[in-house]
């Protein structure tokens, strides 16, 4: 049987055959806050396929910001991969040398989609000049501008106020950075993006008051993607203020978990279309790295883990709840991120000629969370001991069965870097936009010269 739009299918013992996983946000072997994620491209994606998912899209990191420099430093990292992945890339500083680079990416080397991180003062942290250098760029290349939406300012003001106030534990990371940075951030990236006229891509929105400004520019027209990340919409930030250390800081990210509500806003804008894809940014630090703060939040690397969950907690949280439908799980997993990064129908499709990634998932098997048999490195996950229903029974990468019966068969350097083509989608109508846009301007005013005598 098939069910909806050609790309899911019901076998006789009713499990699901659907498209692999896509994952458009991950970090692997990223060197942050003084140190490197525990997951490299090996371990992360063997959890990736334990869970389902068959590619990545992970954020190439410039070295001093050189593109070019940080470009072959992920070929280099990404040779023991198992799986097929691409690359976004960080834009951390401007000048001639970073705009022509962009160019190079962009044309040889199969790069699409830039992000610009609005927070991380003092490190990754753009500011709007570069931001509107940036999108005036990626617009001209067809590249996809992606923005990391927090006040950086406002969040480095915050953390002052809570250091002042002794407040030293992973609860002052969401007490510095609250939902109103988030939601500022997120609201002017899109003016500017509506300025310049070029499509936006928010990662992991995690607040009401992010999907709200997302919700106002999509129903004005505005082409703006809005990704979600499995932790803003299954867990809340209560967990910040648990009174041993390690149980609160594995859950540090950024932007922050949020209070209760967000995530079930956010699972709400999810089914009704006002966000439209479903990441991870799986950043994984262990109990060691993470003490690097125990004195102060400031210094807990940022980021959780997610690739192997991603699947099964969108599918107990979304399919099994009837918030949404099984072909909308396979396009919010595999097929819009497909689309949105123009791989598609490469990826995210089960048809003649996409490369045969493909999964099972039982409905009526049940998954149980825990770091002891996890895939990820790190000694901790953020849903120890969560349960489901939904499991995914089998995951074949490019043809070859990789998981089955519980049992990972992941190869180092069997998979192949996958090159991402500009002009998505969202690009259609841009240039007819910009001349009405050019042609509704007035006529200039012809001023006479008035010249007065000496
Ligand atoms: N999100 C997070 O806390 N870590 C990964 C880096 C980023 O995307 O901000
Ligand atoms: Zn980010």
């Amino acid at each position: 049987n098939q069910v909806g739009d050609g790309v899911t299918i019901i076998d006789a013992t009713g499990k699901y055959v659907m498209p692999g996983g896509i994952d458009p946000h991950t970090h692997l072997a990223m060197e942050f806050m003084g140190t490197e994620t525990i997951d490299d491209f090996f371990s992360g994606q063997a959890a990736a396929l334990a869970g389902g998912t068959t590619m990545h899209i992970d954020f190439v990191i410039p070295v001093n910001g050189n593109l070019t420099a940080g470009f072959e430093a992920y070929v280099e990292k990404a040779k023991i991969s198992a799986m097929d992945y691409g690359f976004h890339m960080a834009i951390t500083k401007w000048d001639e040398a970073v705009s022509k680079d962009m160019e190079v990416m962009v044309k040889d080397k199969g790069i699409n989609s830039f992000k610009f991180f609005m927070a991380y003062k003092g490190s990754l942290m753009i500011n709007d000049d570069l931001l509107l250098e940036g999108f005036k760029k990626c617009k001209s290349l067809g590249a996809l501008a992606m923005v990391h939406a927090e006040n950086g300012d406002a969040v480095f003001e915050g953390q002052k106020r809570m250091i002042e106030l002794g407040i030293m534990g992973p609860e002052g990371h969401a007490l510095s950075r609250p939902p109103q940075l988030e939601g500022e951030a997120t609201g002017r990236a899109i003016r500017l993006a509506g300025f310049v006229n070029t499509p936006l891509y928010v990662v992991h929105v995690m607040s009401i008051d992010a999907m709200e400004e997302v919700a106002k520019a999509r129903k004005s027209g505005q082409k703006v993607i809005g990704e979600p990340v499995v932790s803003g919409l299954v867990l809340d930030d209560t967990v910040l203020w648990d009174s041993d250390f390690q149980t609160a800081a594995k859950f540090v990210m950024s932007p922050p978990i949020r209070a209760p509500g967000h995530g079930k806003a956010l699972q709400a804008a999810l089914s009704n279309g006002v966000l439209q894809l479903v990441g991870t940014d799986h950043c994984t630090f262990n109990s060691t790295q993470k003490s690097l703060g125990i004195d102060d939040f400031r210094k807990i690397p940022n980021g959780v883990n997610g690739l192997e969950e991603r699947m099964h907690l969108v599918w107990d949280t979304m399919v099994v709840s009837g918030q949404i439908s099984v072909t909308d799980f396979v396009r919010m997993t595999s097929t819009e991120c497909a689309r949105i990064f123009n791989i598609y129908p490469r990826k995210g499709a089960i048809l003649v000629g996409s490369d045969a990634d493909i999964i099972i998932l039982n409905p009526n098997s049940s998954f149980e969370i825990c770091s002891k048999s996890h895939h990820s490195r790190s000694d901790t996950n953020v849903y120890e001991g969560r349960k489901g229903k939904g499991k995914v029974e089998v995951t074949i990468a490019g043809g070859r069965v990789v998981w089955e019966n519980d049992e990972l068969k992941a190869v180092p350097g069997r998979g192949k870097y996958v090159k991402m083509r500009p002009f998505n989608y969202l690009f259609d109508g841009i240039e007819k936009a910009d001349a009405e846009y050019l042609s509704s301007l007035r006529a200039p005013v012809i001023r006479r010269t008035m010249h007065v005598a000496a």
